[in-house]
């Protein structure tokens, strides 16, 4: 029996490499997208299912919870990837900016792994294989970011996640934070702010979605790793 992998906020980026290396690997997928784009019919096409989804109500987490359950009884692995790299100069309302860090960060894995926890525990059952849960997280989770220090707070908030849903889901499901500094840029990003990104990590390179790719891959195939933290930031952490 193959349960689907779920990726959240899966239709660009690093999620949609992720959902795609994992439809060329023959995997179910099921990925959540907030705002439809094309592609989201490509990876329709490809044989993903897409479910509409915006957690930024709890409504939206309501709703997105009942629709996955009504498509699948089990789940292999949920990679929670929605996110949204707000800023405090963006804005003068602090306290509707932490609370939106949050609920897309923290709340919503938090809710959707207690939701979902029976379906992966189904897999491992019926399967004699790990469940797994990968939390997208960032560098900052432990250095702070005085420039996203709402988003910061968020992603460590999403770490702790980690270590305590992997000591309670254990010993059938695995739970782990892949947490990248800079792996892709924005197609916004000026060139003096690239060079100057490029500079903070020891390898000064930015390497693109297929380190997010192989390191999801890394934890899948993994049957040692839980409560950890793969870190994607090029020797930042020494620089
Ligand atoms: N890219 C990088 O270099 C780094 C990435 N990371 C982390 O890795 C993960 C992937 O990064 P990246 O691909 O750049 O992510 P993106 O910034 O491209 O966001 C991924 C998706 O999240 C969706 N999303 C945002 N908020 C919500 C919400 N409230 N409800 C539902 N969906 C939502 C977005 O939907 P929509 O398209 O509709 O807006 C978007 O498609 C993220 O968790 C990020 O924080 C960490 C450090 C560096
Ligand atoms: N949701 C997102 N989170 C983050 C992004 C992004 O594009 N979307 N980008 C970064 C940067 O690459 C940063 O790591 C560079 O120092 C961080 N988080």
């Amino acid at each position: 029996m193959t349960s689907p992998i779920l990726i959240t906020g899966g239709a660009q980026r690093l999620g949609l490499a992720i959902a795609k290396d994992l439809l060329r690997q023959h995997h179910k997928v099921i990925i959540t997208y907030r705002t439809k784009k094309p592609s989201v019919d490509e990876l329709k096409g490809l044989g993903a299912l897409a479910i509409q989804a915006n957690f930024s109500t709890q409504d939206g987490i309501d709703c997105f919870i009942e629709a996955i359950k009504k498509e699948t009884t089990s789940l292999r692995c949920i990679v929670h990837n929605a996110s949204d790299w707000d800023q405090e100069s963006d804005t003068q309302d602090y306290n509707q900016l932490f609370g939106k860090m949050m609920q897309v960060h923290a709340n919503t894995p938090y809710q959707i792994n207690l939701a979902l926890q029976g379906l992966l525990q189904k897999h491992a059952t019926q399967s004699e294989e790990f469940g797994d849960i990968i939390h997208m997280t960032d560098y900052v989770q432990l250095k702070g970011s005085k420039k996203h220090i709402a988003y910061a707070a968020s992603k460590a908030a999403l770490h702790n996640l980690t270590l305590s849903f992997s000591a309670l889901l254990a010993p059938q499901i695995k739970v782990n934070s892949i947490a990248p500094a800079l792996v892709m840029f924005n197609d916004h990003d000026s060139e003096e702010y690239r060079a100057r990104a490029l500079k903070k990590s020891l390898l000064e390179t930015c390497p693109g979605a297929e380190e997010a790719v192989k390191a999801v891959n890394f934890l899948l195939n993994s049957n040692y790793i839980t409560g950890q933290t793969i870190h994607l930031d090029g020797g930042r952490h020494l620089k």
